[in-house]
């Protein structure tokens, strides 16, 4: 493909822009005020060019085109080398060419470029630095790729394009880039030949091959070589060549054979000829064509025309109403057509004729001049011609429209992404500080729970240790005294089993004793009866030997007395014995008081026996008794003679009977209190058997007691051995659970870390977005006790203020001033700072914030800045608001930020710089503050 094909392939007029060529195309259109020139975005610096390193080729094709167009009499071929460029451009005279092309003076005259190569290679690079342009080394020329070169000129070709553009189409004359005296540049809207001028000067003719043709001169049309003739006859390059130029090459080519005399034409010019001719004929027949389909249409419209001046003329006679009607209808269409056809023309405007109540001769005749109008000027032609005018006006306001559309759309987006960033931000910090929040109480209440964990395992666990100290306390003392209970009963037992054996040893001794109490009684009957015997056998010999009978039963009785006597006696011991024996048995027998009862109730019988054994005694010591006194009456009456030894008898038996009676009252006695003395002692061994089983079954209860509390503690020990289980188990749950949810903790916090990062940026880009520079206006109030004067403040608005001074002369005039936010007197110092309070928050973030008061003295920057004199926490001002944030914020962020904050005081007055936290000496500006 030839390289001026190559700029046919790339149109300006595409928007894809697929190469750098048609990037440069576009550039060029543009410059040249072709109406094909794109409207596409150019990109106004030479770094396009690196993007497309890659197609070095391309640019190159690019360049030699453009240093063809620019210097004629450079020839490249279409692949040029790295070494065909560098012979061309390596001794700088080109390169010095170019720049005068470009800016015509930059080097004086074109045969005067030195003749030092680098001279003429630093007077180029020299004129690139003073355009701002990039450059390449003198090394570039003289070895190595030429890409660096290729890519400066590139960029000086854009940059002249640019600039070109700049420049406007009147004074591009004098820089045409392509050097060519011949060529002018009109504005768009001009003649044919302006027109013609155009196309000449357009990519699309400078590119193809005939551009060198239609610019040589006559008498070199026979030196073209035989090559580039060829290529231009195989393209149809000269489809877009206008016909004047075609005809000056006829010309030119005429000429020169003229001038040649012989009129021998080279071979190849002949074809160029012809096919030149033939190129004329084809555009001569296709003009035919065009003028023969324009006078049809021109007749067609005529007989249109004519057709309507037949009814015209119609109404104009006034023929029938409805005709009338019709016509009247068929003008209205006519008029309203030629109306929109010629408004705006400056011939005249037609009312619709039907509003105004036009009358028909008005409307005719206006018609008529319409008519007229189009005869004259070609109504077509003007129609066609104010059809393209409108709808290019319609175009354009319609894209006006769209922009201002457009504009107010993306405003409104701007707004609402505000908005919605303010939203979002203000959701965000929200979202931020109830996750904080929720956060804090999770870790406080997971660590409350721990430590109520903690306590209770604790708490658990002396309990536990308490119970099993108590329970093996209460177990040995249990066990103790159930050792001492057994060992007391265990004693109890052997004593009651001694008791027991010596109770049946005492029974044995008692039953003996009775026995001999018994055989004694019988000895004794038997001895009284012996005792009766023989006092019969006394009385018979008393009869005989009286005296001695007598004194020998008297001694007898005496004996006999003694021996009852003594025999008494020695009862009532072993009586007093044996009740004294059970007295202390019975006291001892306590505990078997069924056998003693059963022994007691023996000696009860014996001592009954013995009481009966007693009476009969008694009973028969009476019966002797009476046996005496009868013997003694007997003796008395018998034995007068020993009547008073008788009496003494007597009164010896009557002291011996009381003193029997004495002694039987003494034993009766005695035998009531041992009897008082068994009831007793009964009395006591049962009081104390109730006591002991009293005691028995307190010890029994007591064990009873003992052994179901061992039980219940034994049941209580397993639920709290169960309990503590289920709490170490749901203490490990509850650890696994901490641990889940300590490790989403963990992500949550680290994802806190990333929102706070997103957020603080949001924010930011928010305040970036409100304005990095605002300027607010706060009214000062009327103070109080202070005259109120009139107030020259007009009109407060959201963000405008009008101030007129009427009493001032030349400020009567109201005047506005706009600002960020204006305060008005009744602002608070609260409501001032919440304005301001988002910078601080910036400041954390790393940006700078300034926040400065401006106004005459007294207008109040102090009472806004810092607060009135004994300020409350309502009246302090932004200083000290702004210090609160700047540690509360730097506080909540301790976790992970660490901030220095630092404070200087300074005053600025009459340019003398004090520092108020230090010595607060003046000092001049500028000032060096230790940090
Ligand atoms: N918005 C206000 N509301 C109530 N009183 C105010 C207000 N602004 C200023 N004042 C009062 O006006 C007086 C002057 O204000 P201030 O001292 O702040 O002015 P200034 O601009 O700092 O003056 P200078 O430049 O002389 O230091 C003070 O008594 C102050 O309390």
């Amino acid at each position: 493909m030839s390289p001026w094909k190559s700029e046919v392939a790339y149109p300006s007029r595409n928007l894809g822009m697929n190469s750098p060529s048609e990037y440069f195309n576009g550039i060029e259109s543009r410059e040249l005020g072709s109406q094909n020139a794109g409207s596409n975005g150019i990109h106004k610096n030479g770094s396009f060019l690196s993007i497309y390193g890659e197609v070095e080729a391309k640019h190159r094709l690019l360049l030699v085109q453009w240093l063809s167009g620019l210097i004629p009499s450079l020839y490249f071929p279409i692949n040029v080398t790295d070494g065909e460029l560098r012979a061309c451009l390596s001794d700088g005279t080109v390169l010095c060419q170019i720049l005068n092309k470009l800016r015509p003076g930059t080097v004086s005259e074109p045969d005067n470029f030195l003749p030092s190569q680098s001279e003429n290679v630093r007077t180029f690079l020299r004129a690139l630095d003073a355009m701002g342009l990039p450059r390449f080394e003198i090394s570039d020329l003289e070895k190595g790729s030429m890409k660096a070169v290729v890519d400066c000129l590139l960029t000086l070709r854009a940059k002249s394009l640019q600039n070109a553009l700049g420049d406007g189409f009147n004074t591009a004359s004098p820089r045409n880039v392509h050097g060519s005296p011949t060529v002018r540049l009109e504005p768009r809207r001009g003649s044919f030949g302006s027109r013609l001028q155009n196309v000449l000067s357009s990519g699309s003719i400078k590119a193809g091959p005939f551009h060198e043709v239609f610019q040589l001169k006559p008498a070199s049309y026979a030196d073209l070589p035989a090559s580039k003739i060829s290529e231009m006859l195989k393209s149809n390059s000269l489809d877009n060549a206008p016909t004047q130029s075609l005809l000056s090459v006829v010309d030119g080519i005429l000429e020169e054979s003229v001038a040649r005399r012989n009129g021998e034409i080279p071979h190849r010019v002949v074809c160029l000829l012809k096919k030149v001719t033939q190129e004329i004929e084809r555009r001569i027949s296709t003009q035919a064509e065009h003028l023969r389909t324009q006078n049809n249409l021109f007749k067609a419209r005529e007989e249109k025309y004519q057709s309507r001046i037949r009814v015209l003329e119609a109404l104009a006679s006034g023929n029938g109403d409805e005709s009338e009607t019709q016509g009247m209808e068929e003008i209205e269409i006519a008029i309203s057509r030629s109306a929109s056809a010629v408004e705006g023309k400056g011939f005249f405007h037609i009312d619709s004729p039907l509003d105004e109540r036009k009358t028909r001769q008005e409307v005719l005749i206006r018609l008529f001049s319409c008519y007229l109008y189009f005869g004259l000027f070609g109504p077509e032609k003007i129609k066609e011609e104010e059809k393209v005018d409108q709808k290019e006006v319609v175009r354009l306001m319609k894209e006006q429209v769209d922009n201002s559309l457009e504009i107010s759309a993306l405003k409104q987006d701007l707004e609402i992404a505000e908005r919605t960033y303010e939203v979002q931000f203000s959701q965000l910090e929200e979202e931020t500080r109830g996750a904080k929040a929720e956060l804090t109480q999770k870790v406080q209440e997971y660590e409350h729970q721990l430590e109520e964990l903690r306590n209770k395992v604790q708490r658990m666990k002396e309990e536990e240790k308490k119970a099993h100290e108590k329970e093996e306390e209460d177990k040995v003392l249990e066990i103790s005294a159930l050792k001492e209970a057994l060992e007391k009963a265990k004693s109890i037992f052997e004593v009651q089993c001694s008791q027991l054996e010596e109770a049946k040893g005492a029974k044995a001794e008692l039953t003996h004793k009775l026995q001999e109490y018994e055989r004694q009684s019988e000895e004794l009957k038997n001895k009284a009866e012996k005792i009766k015997e023989e006092e019969k056998k006394a009385r018979e010999r008393e009869k005989e030997h009286t005296n001695l009978e007598i004194s020998t039963l008297k001694q007898e009785l005496e004996t006999t007395k003694i021996a009852y006597e003594v025999q008494c006696l020695h009862l009532e011991a072993e009586a007093m014995d044996a009740k004294a024996e059970l007295s202390h048995k019975s006291q001892e027998f306590e505990h078997q008081l069924e056998e003693l009862r059963n022994t007691v109730e023996k000696i009860k019988k014996e001592e009954k026996r013995a009481d009966r054994e007693i009476v009969r005694l008694m009973k028969e010591q009476e019966n002797k008794n009476l046996e005496i006194s009868a013997l003694k009456q007997e003796l008395e009456t018998s034995k007068k003679s020993y009547e008073i030894q008788c009496s003494q008898l007597e009164g010896e038996a009557n002291g011996t009977k009381a003193e029997l009676r004495q002694k039987s009252q003494e034993y009766e006695h005695r035998l009531e209190e041992l009897r008082n003395k068994v009831k007793e002692l009964e009395a006591s061994s049962h009081s104390e058997h109730q006591k002991w089983n009293m005691k028995l079954n307190q010890l029994q209860t007591l064990i009873l007691f003992q052994f179901s509390s061992l039980q219940t503690l034994k049941l209580s020990w397993e639920s709290i051995k169960q309990d503590v289980v289920k709490q170490q188990m749901v203490y490990a749950d509850e650890c696994s659970r901490f641990g889940v949810n300590l490790k989403s903790l963990v992500n949550a916090a680290e994802n806190y870390h990333v929102v706070l990062a997103e957020n603080r940026q949001l924010f930011n880009e928010v305040q970036e977005l409100k304005g990095n520079i605002r300027v607010y206006c706060r009214i000062k109030p009327f103070l109080l006790g202070k005259k109120e004067k009139q107030s020259i403040v007009d009109h407060i608005g959201e963000n405008d203020l009008v101030i007129a001074n009427p009493t001032k002369e030349g400020r009567d005039v109201p005047r506005s001033f706009k600002f960020t936010k204006v305060f008005g007197p009744t602002t608070t110092q609260a409501e001032v700072y919440s304005d301001i309070q988002s910078f601080v928050r910036s400041v954390l973030d790393g940006y700078n914030v300034c926040i400065f008061a401006y106004g005459q003295t007294g207008s109040g920057k102090t009472y806004t800045m810092t607060g009135p004199n004994g300020a409350t926490s309502e009246t302090i001002g932004v200083n000290f608001r702004a210090l609160n944030d700047l540690f509360k914020i730097s506080t909540s962020r301790s976790g992970f930020i660490a901030y220095d904050i630092g404070v200087q005081m300074v005053e600025i007055y009459n340019e003398q710089v004090r520092d108020l936290l230090t010595d607060g000496s003046a000092k001049r500006y500028p000032l060096f503050f230790m940090t």
